[in-house]
């Protein structure tokens, strides 16, 4: 679905056993980027999601774990496209440029009145620096970290809001980024705002009439994570009010354009060829591991199991994070005698993922009934044997 590069889809193009088609009725594995899956009817071969990008909010992540679908996204791949644009905007809202070119081109059949009228006009798009401004980050995960990072470097105060922060994440940030305890410090310190957190229950509205009251006047916000984590009657209001400046947000919808100082952008976050390359490189590349191995890297439902593939049958099983699964899984193979060469368990939240190497030889495609038998498990969601 949607427009993924050729770069990943060759993955499966060179390989055997896959076939690529857009229209495929019974797929085994579907790569998107923000198509919406939420009313999709799965077909039951479907055993794997990947999003080439970022947010999975387009997919329904809970209805898909309940039947044992592996969904990954592609953590990391299109930061760096993200982070220059916001970068790009913060200096372009500053300086007026967006209204100032569509005053310009306006101009056109004014001949030779228009280096005059551009000399005289000039003056209603004076704009100010960012150097010395603050610039609050919410979200400190692959973007915010990198926005953080390089707007130090434009002589730009940086204070940072996570209370989730990996550890990862700690490492890689400036000593300059100064730490929000809570975020109303942050809104209350800032005079940009940029927000690179999931749209969860939790995040959603995020940005509303409270969250206003606590700005300074003038507050520019930058949304290019979700518009869903803006309330937007809230918004018109403190636009209209000027107690927020701008509103530049990468998802646009009917109610937003047209609002007072809102800088609509036709959701170009990750649209560079280089960020499109590597969101479908690393999305096609888990999907096969996946498909053709069991193991599962950069799932947002499932943990990350992976034991090096020898060519030795393999079984997997999704199933609850329940007592005694293990010992279930393993008395079903040892009633066929079978004998475990290699094994990992990994859970995550309320369920989880068991991957298991049989040491055995064995002919041919199955180990009759084997299937049906890890499947008959109460609590098992799903059985696999490669
Ligand atoms: N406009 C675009 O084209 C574009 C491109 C990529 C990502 N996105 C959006 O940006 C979001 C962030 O992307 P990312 O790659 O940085 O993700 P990420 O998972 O690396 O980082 C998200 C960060 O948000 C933090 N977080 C979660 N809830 C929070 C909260 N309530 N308050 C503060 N911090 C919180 C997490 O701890 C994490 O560090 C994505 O979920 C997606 O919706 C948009
Ligand atoms: O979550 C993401 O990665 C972004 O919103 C990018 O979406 P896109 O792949 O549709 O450009």
């Amino acid at each position: 679905m949607n427009n993924i590069a050729a770069v990943g889809l060759n993955v499966f193009e060179n390989a055997e056993n896959f076939q690529v088609n857009d229209e495929a009725v019974s797929p085994d594995g579907i790569i998107l980027r923000s198509a919406n899956l939420h009313d999709t009817e799965f077909d039951s071969n479907v055993k794997a999601i990947a999003r080439a990008g970022a947010g999975v909010n387009n997919i329904p992540v809970q209805a898909c774990t309940e039947r044992g679908i592996v969904v990954f996204n592609t953590p990391g791949a299109n930061a760096n496209a993200v982070k220059e644009l916001i970068l790009t905007t913060i200096m372009a809202v500053s300086r007026n440029l967006f209204e100032g070119v569509k005053w310009t081109n306006e101009l056109k059949g004014q001949g030779d009145m228009i280096p005059k009228l551009v000399e005289a006009g000039k003056k209603q798009f004076v704009g100010r620096e960012v150097k010395g401004k603050t610039l609050g980050v919410i979200g400190l995960g692959h973007i915010g970290a990198l926005v953080a990072n390089n707007a130090l470097d434009l002589d730009m105060d940086v204070i940072g809001f996570d209370p989730f922060i990996s550890v990862d994440t700690a490492w890689n940030l400036s000593r300059n980024v100064q730490r929000a305890l809570t975020i109303e410090q942050l809104f209350a310190a800032s005079d940009y705002i940029t927000v690179h957190v999931p749209l969860t229950d939790n995040t959603r509205n995020m940005f509303n009439k409270e969250a206003f009251s606590v700005m300074k006047n003038g507050a520019v916000i930058l949304n290019f994570s979700r518009g869903e984590l803006v309330n937007e009657e809230d918004m018109r209001a403190a636009l209209e009010n000027g107690k927020i400046g701008k509103y530049v947000t990468d998802f646009p919808n009917e109610n937003v354009i047209g609002m007072k100082n809102v800088i609509p952008i036709p959701h170009l976050g990750a649209s560079t060829s280089e960020s499109e390359e590597n969101c479908a490189l690393m999305a096609a590349r888990q999907m096969k591991e996946y498909l053709e191995t069991g193991n599962i890297k950069n799932s947002v439902n499932f943990g990350n199991v992976e034991i090096p593939f020898t060519g030795k049958r393999r079984v997997t099983v999704a199933h609850k994070n329940v007592p005694n699964m293990v010992g279930q899984i393993t008395a079903a193979l040892s009633e066929y005698s079978l004998n475990i060469a290699d094994m990992v368990n990994r859970s995550k939240g309320d369920y989880a993922y068991t991957l298991i190497d049989i040491d055995n030889q064995f002919n041919g495609d199955v180990i009759p009934g084997l299937t049906e038998k890890l499947s008959s498990i109460p609590d098992v969601i799903l059985a696999r044997i490669i």
